[in-house]
């Protein structure tokens, strides 16, 4: 995939960066995608990219809405999806991996100052899971924003979340067009979008590129991300 930033965005005017997490900084929305294989394949059914990306970033009780009525699978309600897939996720998130870059990124910007928080659709348990081997990293932040919180109306592709984290920021709210946002979900980049902020999109690369539409810019990987395009303070050593 070739890197590409979309002109009319607000480059330069960048203070707060706003991280999603999952398969941003974590590499969990592979379980998400093993153990809805293993749900579809019990009625004869195959995952698809095309679900998967309405799916993701969402909180959990909306995801498995959608899954129930795009596999049409009328057996099952979403509820009851949620308890298939629970004793499965929960063995697999203590396990979860960072994504290439992620690390070094945020290192760098808590290192130089730049305020930095989580925006998340995952709920509070799920999320110390998910991070049990990740709590230096991710204490780097300045606050995190679950997917429960009781400010978080509606999930993405709802601005709720990424509105809620500006304004736990120090001085907040602080101006959307002060925010970036990073984000692997399209649902994610259509909710910071929404909230007026800037986007920058590191999608996996089986999703259709047709999902990439509204990022501000699109990278491969957290690696290939350049400050200096954003008025941050570049990086002192190259990626290696
Ligand atoms: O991508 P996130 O971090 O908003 O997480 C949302 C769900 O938990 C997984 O799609
Ligand atoms: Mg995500």
């Amino acid at each position: 995939m070739a890197n590409s930033t979309s002109s009319g965005s607000t480059k330069g005017s960048i203070t707060h960066v706003i991280f999603d997490m999952d398969g941003l900084i974590l590499d969990t929305e592979k379980f998400y995608t093993e153990v809805q294989e293993i749900i579809l394949a019990r009625y004869n059914k195959t995952f698809d990219w095309s679900l998967k990306a309405k799916m993701m970033g969402k909180k959990a009780i909306e995801s498995a809405r959608i899954f129930i009525e795009e596999t049409g699978i009328d057996s099952l309600t979403p509820e009851e999806f949620l308890v298939q897939r629970e004793d499965m996720l929960q063995s697999l998130f203590p396990t979860s991996e960072l994504m290439p870059g992620a690390s070094r990124l945020i290192r760098h910007l808590h290192a130089k100052g730049i305020p930095i928080c989580v925006a998340t659709g995952s709920h509070k348990r799920h999320f110390e899971l998910k991070t049990q081997r990740h709590g230096e990293l991710f204490s780097l932040m300045h606050h995190i924003v679950l997917g429960d919180d009781p400010e978080v109306k509606q999930g993405k592709p709802s601005p709720d979340i990424f509105l809620t984290a500006a304004k736990r920021f120090e001085g907040g709210p602080i101006d959307p067009q002060n925010i970036l946002v990073f984000e692997d979900a399209p649902l994610g980049v259509c909710a910071a979008k929404s909230a007026g902020m800037s986007a920058v999109m590191v999608p996996d690369p089986r999703l259709d590129s047709s999902h990439h539409g509204g990022a501000d810019q699109i990278l491969s990987s957290l690696l290939d991300f350049n400050p200096s395009d954003w008025g941050l303070p570049p990086f002192e050593k190259a990626a290696s």
